[in-house]
């Protein structure tokens, strides 16, 4: 049974935590000790406040569900402890100098930083723009106004740019955007929108390149307890997980 320990202990750490199935969540960090403490609880897991001491329990990979920040000031010394990290908050990698400092201690440890697919559909073959660049990338993400912590009397466009740039200014709701850009090899251009109608946290994904178009829109359901996060991101990981030791691989 593959045993993980839980970085972030919110919204996402919590479905992870109470619906692992054939995972064993031995330990839980937050930098709220009283949210590490709770969903200890519900798993039987060790909870910690320090992560020096977090990471000396028994577990062969670690599961980030926190923030950018969190990536950027952890990320490295889980890899150096021989630990895969699971990453959801993939916007950390946006910046080229960090990510490839980290690919370089990965591919040192000889460990692994995975990108789940998280709120979208779609990376497997995306990948393919590592050998054939797509010559049109762009997402058009819409949520509503208070997944944003703002309001909106109509639909708004907040952001229209580059992915790199969009993640620096919405670093809890765009990450999406930057492993598009991992996945196909260039920069996503991104359209962000709030819209007071939306009941949903919509993905719009268009490509053009050598292999023709890509259209796909996936309309996800707001997580209970964190609207900016779509459901769809803790169930991916979980997915995830679930297949580390499956020996039949699907998809590019
Ligand atoms: N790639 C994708 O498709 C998606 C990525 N995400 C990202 O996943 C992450 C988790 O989402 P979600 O669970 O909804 O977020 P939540 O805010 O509900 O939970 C995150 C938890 O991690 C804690 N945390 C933040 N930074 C640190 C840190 N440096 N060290 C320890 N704990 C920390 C937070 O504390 P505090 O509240 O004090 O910050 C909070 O308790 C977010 O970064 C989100 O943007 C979400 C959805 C899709
Ligand atoms: O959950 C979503 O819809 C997307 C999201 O927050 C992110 O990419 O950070």
């Amino acid at each position: 049974m593959i045993k993980i320990g839980l970085l972030g202990c919110g919204n996402v750490g919590h479905i992870i935590a109470t619906h692992a199935e054939g995972i064993r969540v031995v330990a839980v960090f937050d930098i709220i000790p009283g949210r590490a403490e709770e969903l200890a609880l519900l798993c039987h897991a060790r909870s910690y406040a320090d992560f020096d001491a977090f990471m000396r329990e028994d577990f062969s990979i670690v599961v980030e569900a926190a923030s950018v920040d969190a990536v950027r000031t952890y990320g490295e010394a889980v890899l150096r402890s021989g630990r895969d990290i699971v990453v959801l908050s993939g916007g950390a990698l946006a910046d080229d100098a960090f990510r490839e400092h980290l690919i370089g201690v990965a591919r040192e440890a000889g460990k692994k930083i995975r990108i789940p697919s998280g709120a979208i559909t779609g990376l497997d073959n995306l990948k393919i723009g590592q050998i054939s660049p797509p010559k049109h990338l762009l997402l058009r993400t819409t949520k509503p106004p208070a997944s944003l912590g703002m309001t909106a009397e109509a639909r708004t466009e907040i952001f229209k740019g580059l992915a790199h740039d969009c993640i620096k200014q919405y670093p809890k709701n765009i990450n999406v955007a930057v492993a598009l850009g991992l996945a196909a090899g260039r920069d996503a251009d991104v359209e962000l929108w709030v819209d007071p109608a939306a009941e949903r946290n919509i993905h719009e994904i268009f490509v053009e390149g050598d292999f023709g178009d890509i259209y796909i829109r996936v309309r996800n359901v707001p997580s209970p307890d964190n609207p900016a996060t779509s459901y769809m991101a803790a169930l991916s990981i979980l997915t995830l997980l679930k297949n580390l030791e499956n020996p039949l691989v699907v998809g590019t």
